[in-house]
Order: C-alpha cells, then sequence, then structure tokens
C-alpha cells in the first residue's frame, strides 16, 4: 500500500467542522467569562453558590478526569498489552463508595471553601500550605499533559507547527470550559468501532484476531507488585488512585461542595460510575478494533503509541468527510473541559488557601483582578510543563498514572491520615506528607531511571503461535533476570503508587505523632475525624463503642 494512499491530512469539510466547533465553544466559554462578571463573591463564582443539582455535578466530575490523555492512551495500551488495564473498572467500585459515604460527608459538613482548608482544621495551617503546593504542583504538571496532546494530535494530521498549536491550545484554554470528556470519547469511539468492524471484516473476524494475537487477557491473579499491570495492580491500586482524585482532589471536592445538598453531592458521585464505565469500555474496545485491523501489516512508523489512535480514526473516518474535524474538535473538547477544570481549582486553592490568609484585607476586587493575574501565570507555567511531559516519552496515559500516583498519594495519606487516626498531631503530618514524597518521588524517578518499568509488549503480529510463545520466551527471561533488592523497589508497578505512598505516609505520620506526643481525643476539631472504627464496629451497643472508640462523633 503506497504510502500516500495513508497521508493523514484534513478535508477541508474537516477543518470547518473543527473550527466551528472549536468557535462554537470559544464563544459559550467567553459569555460565561464575561457574564461571570456579575457573580460578585468568590463563594458565587467559584462554588456556584452551592447550589448546584446531582446533574451537572456528576458532568462536571467526569469531565474533570476523562482527557485527551484516555481518549489516546487507553485504545493504545490495549493495542499494546491487551486488555488487562480494563480491570481498573473493578477499582471504580470501592473508588466511588469511599469518596460518596466517607470523604464528602465529612469534607461537605465543615462548609469548607477549599478541600485544604480541611487541613487547617485539623492540623495547621502549615500542614495546609504544603497540601495546597503539593496540589499546585501536580496539577500543573499533569495540564502540562493535557494541553501537549490535542495540539499534538492536531499537528499529526494538519502539519500544523507543533509548538504553535500548543500555544493556540494554552491560551484557549484560559477562556472557556466546555463539557469534553465523556461526549468526545462517546461520539468519536462509536464512529470509528462501527467503521473499524465492518472494515476489518466483521466482528468474528475481530474476535479471532484479538483471540490469537493474545490481546485478551486473562483474569492476571498474579499479587507480584512488581508486575506491570494485573488484576490486583489495577483492581486495588486503581481504587487508592480513584480515591486521590474522586475523594480529595480539589477539582472534584470544589464540586461536591457546590452541590445544593450533601445527598446530592453523593448521588452525584454515584451517577459518575456508569459514565466511567462506559467510557473505558469503549476505548478499550477501539484498541481492540484498531489491534485487529492493523495487526500483521508494518505501521511501525506510525504506531508509535501517541499516534496510532490519531492515525487510526483518520484512517477509519477518512471516507467520511467532517468526522475526522469532528474528532480532533472533540479530542480539545476532552482535554480543554480538564484543563479549565484544573485552572479552575488552581486559583481557586491560591486565592483561599495561599493569598486570602495572608493578606485578609484584601478588597474584593483586587482579589478578582489578582485571581485573573494567576490564570495568566499558570498558563504559562503549564506550557512550560507540556514540553517536559513530552520529553517524559513514555505512552501518555502511564505519565498521567505516575504522576496522580507519585503526588496524588501523599496527598490522600495526608487526608487518611487526618480523618481515621484521632492521634496524629501537625508535626507527624508534616513528616508524613514529606516522608511520602520523598519516598513516591525516589521510586518515581528511580523506575525511570533504570526503565526497569518497561513493559514487555506482545509482539503486534496476529499469528497466535509465534506471539504467545513470544510471549512466554520473554517472560522465562524476565523470571531468569529478577531484580533484587532496589532493582526490585524500583520496578514497583506505577499503579501501586497511590496506595504504597498513602500507607507510607499514615505510617510515618502516626509513628511521630506519637514520639512527639499524640493528640488527646478531645483536642481534634470537631467533625474533622471519621468514626472510622464505630462505623466498622457497627454491630456493638453504643456505649461500648464509645468506651472503645471513644471518638468525637461527626458533627450531625
Ligand atoms: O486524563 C485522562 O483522560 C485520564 C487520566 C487518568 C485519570 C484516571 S484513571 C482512573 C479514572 N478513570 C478515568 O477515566 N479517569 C481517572
Ligand atoms: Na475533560
Amino acid at each position: 500500500m503506497d504510502p500516500s494512499h495513508h497521508k493523514l491530512s484534513f478535508t477541508v469539510a474537516d477543518y470547518a467542522i473543527f473550527a466551528v466547533l472549536l468557535g462554537a465553544s470559544l464563544a459559550i466559554g467567553l459569555y460565561h467569562a464575561l457574564s461571570g462578571g456579575r457573580q460578585r463573591t468568590t463563594q458565587e463564582f467559584l462554588l456556584a453558590d452551592r447550589n448546584m443539582g446531582c446533574l451537572p455535578v456528576s458532568l462536571s466530575l467526569i469531565a474533570s478526569f476523562q482527557s485527551a490523555v484516555a481518549i489516546i492512551g487507553i485504545p493504545a495500551e490495549i493495542y499494546t498489552h491487551g486488555t488487562q488495564y480494563w480491570f481498573i473498572g473493578c477499582g471504580y467500585i470501592l473508588g466511588l463508595l469511599v469518596p460518596a459515604h466517607v470523604f464528602i460527608p465529612v469534607l461537605y459538613r465543615l462548609k469548607l471553601s477549599s478541600a485544604y482548608e480541611y487541613l487547617e482544621l485539623r492540623f495547621s495551617k502549615t500542614v495546609r500550605i504544603c497540601g495546597t503546593l503539593t496540589f499546585i504542583f501536580q496539577t500543573v504538571v499533569y495540564m502540562g499533559l493535557c494541553i501537549y496532546l490535542p495540539a499534538f494530535a492536531l499537528n499529526a494530521v494538519t502539519g500544523f507547527k507543533l509548538w504553535g498549536t500548543v500555544l493556540v491550545t494554552g491560551l484557549v484554554c484560559t477562556l472557556y470550559t466546555t463539557l469534553g470528556g465523556l461526549k468526545a470519547v462517546i461520539w468519536t469511539d462509536v464512529a470509528v468501532i462501527a467503521v473499524g468492524v465492518y472494515q476489518t471484516g466483521g466482528p468474528s473476524e475481530v474476535w479471532r484476531k484479538v483471540w490469537e494475537g493474545g490481546r485478551i487477557s486473562g483474569l492476571d491473579l498474579n499479587p507480584d507488585p512488581t508486575e506491570r499491570h494485573t488484576f490486583w495492580t489495577l483492581a486495588l491500586g486503581g481504587v487508592f488512585l480513584m480515591w486521590s482524585l474522586y475523594g480529595v482532589n480539589q477539582s472534584q471536592v470544589q464540586r461536591y461542595l457546590s452541590s445544593r445538598t450533601e445527598r446530592e453531592a453523593i448521588r452525584s458521585c454515584y451517577m459518575v460510575f456508569p459514565s466511567l464505565q462506559l467510557a473505558l469500555a469503549l476505548s478499550c474496545v477501539m484498541g481492540l478494533i484498531m489491534f485487529a485491523r492493523y495487526c500483521g501489516e508494518d505501521h511501525s512508523d506510525r504506531l508509535a503509541s501517541n499516534k496510532m489512535v490519531i492515525y487510526f480514526v483518520m484512517d477509519m473516518l477518512q471516507g467520511l468527510p467532517g468526522l475526522p474535524g469532528l474528532f480532533v474538535a472533540c479530542l480539545f473538547s476532552a482535554a480543554l473541559s480538564t484543563i479549565s477544570s484544573a485552572f479552575n481549582s488552581l486559583a481557586t486553592v491560591t486565592m483561599e488557601d495561599l493569598i486570602k490568609p495572608q493578606f485578609p484585607s484584601m478588597s474584593e476586587r483586587r482579589a478578582t483582578l489578582l485571581s485573573k493575574a494567576l490564570a495568566a501565570f499558570y498558563g504559562l507555567l503549564c506550557l512550560a510543563m507540556a514540553y517536559v511531559t513530552h520529553l517524559m516519552g513514555d505512552s501518555v496515559l502511564q505519565v498521567a498514572l505516575k504522576i496522580f500516583g507519585m503526588v496524588g498519594g501523599p496527598i490522600l495519606g495526608l487526608f487518611c491520615l487526618g480523618m481515621f487516626f484521632p492521634w496524629a498531631n501537625s508535626i507527624g503530618a508534616l513528616a508524613g506528607l514529606a516522608g511520602g514524597l520523598s519516598l513516591s518521588f525516589w521510586v518515581g524517578i528511580g523506575s525511570i531511571v533504570t526503565r526497569t518499568s518497561g513493559p514487555r509488549t506482545l509482539v503486534s503480529d496476529c499469528r497466535s503461535g509465534l506471539s504467545l510463545t513470544n510471549a512466554t520466551i520473554s517472560s522465562v527471561t524476565t523470571v531468569a533476570l529478577r531484580p533484587s533488592g532496589l532493582q526490585r523497589f524500583y520496578s514497583l508497578s506505577y499503579m501501586w503508587y497511590s496506595g504504597f505512598t498513602c500507607f507510607c505516609v499514615v505510617v510515618i505520620g502516626l509513628t511521630v505523632s506519637f514520639i512527639t506526643g499524640a493528640f488527646r481525643k478531645q483536642d481534634v476539631a470537631p467533625g474533622t475525624v471519621f468514626p472510622l472504627l464505630g462505623k466498622l464496629l457497627f454491630f456493638l451497643p453504643e456505649h461500648i463503642k464509645q468506651k472503645l472508640c471513644c471518638v468525637t462523633p461527626m458533627v450531625s
């Protein structure tokens, strides 16, 4: 097949659709931004005056962490490693139940303006500032990734200069908010799946190829935490990842706090579940179709992990002018909704957690001006991070998950330490956070430097025998080279970073708290502790529970 046949390029219809969609959402955003002037108080502007219903809250919860990373990264993951990643869906059950019934009740009843205000109530202002700075670092890096990816995609299909597109994307992002994420996944995946199955010769042909290609992964119950993707690293490790994102991440907490009532907030958390499962399923099926379509053919140049999905979509939709433009526009709106919600939370925490406590007498007008200046500053910082993440090389999904694990895990640990362990004090919290962050950076950077976590990719041809034996051969060699000691530490699966660092923060935090004189029960601010023991021992009569757990009851 001559390469020109596969030239990826937009038709006039594609450019038109892309421009119209992007222009429309830009207009919507500008309208909101300009009319937003009426919303005087930060309470009104940032928390929608605490009057949101569960439907808009749940939609914006999904839009926050469903960006181009999932749309481009998940199919590439399935193409390269098989459907093991799909098991992360099992983590969504506990991953959303605990935020709904543990984190939301505690945080909602305290009527906070930011998630990190909790840390000052429970511990001290210093802990709050450290938590906020950690969150800012995580969000800026993640946003760099989200800005870079759609620009990279557009560059691949239009030849636009990459960094010019990144700049434009960054500028457009700071202007508006749209619901991306879910819409993007559903729209493009369904269209592409339909064409892909048709072109591969029907569902049975697709199934035969993916089955023989070894892409249907069985239930891998290997307990080894250095195995990159197993049922345990994804379903259990994924639970901690979900807690760090949907339980204590500022973007999501801000949405819970904007809900009309606590029940609405809990209901919105439940409503996220089916959408996340649908998005995950569509992306995984798309990865399988892509494998069935291309396995055996030589596309090595184009199947670099970040390009293959764009290439596949353009290839499948080439016969339908306008749809490729729609796909890239959806990619952008998926990314922009994530980026703008991250921007929004950055502005909130900077104002509420860093600036207002230092300058309590600042006028609302000055504060609004300052938050606009901050948005520009963060915009530039994210563009710089876009370049850094470009250098990280790994598949984008893996980079995003590593960032959430390395930085989100310690923050999750800080909140767990505060909510579940009344004895923890501020020194313990600070020591825990510092210890957790240094451990996660040690293992994270160690794994990049020693490249042990480089995953074994199944060979990409369709013949079952060969690929399976190759996989078997490589697993034999890996066993032979079983890493030991520090090498084993570096090869910890990145899906365990959240759980591992959260556990370390709690252990270090409690140890230091006991050494420096643990809090007595009555020292703890009311409503900042979740009566974990009380809830787990629900079957005991009240007076025994009181004596045993003697935990201050939550604010009713
Ligand atoms: O930014 C993205 O598009 C995805 C990055 C990973 C976010 C996590 S993974 C588990 C959960 N499921 C999602 O779709 N998003 C979050
Ligand atoms: Na999004």
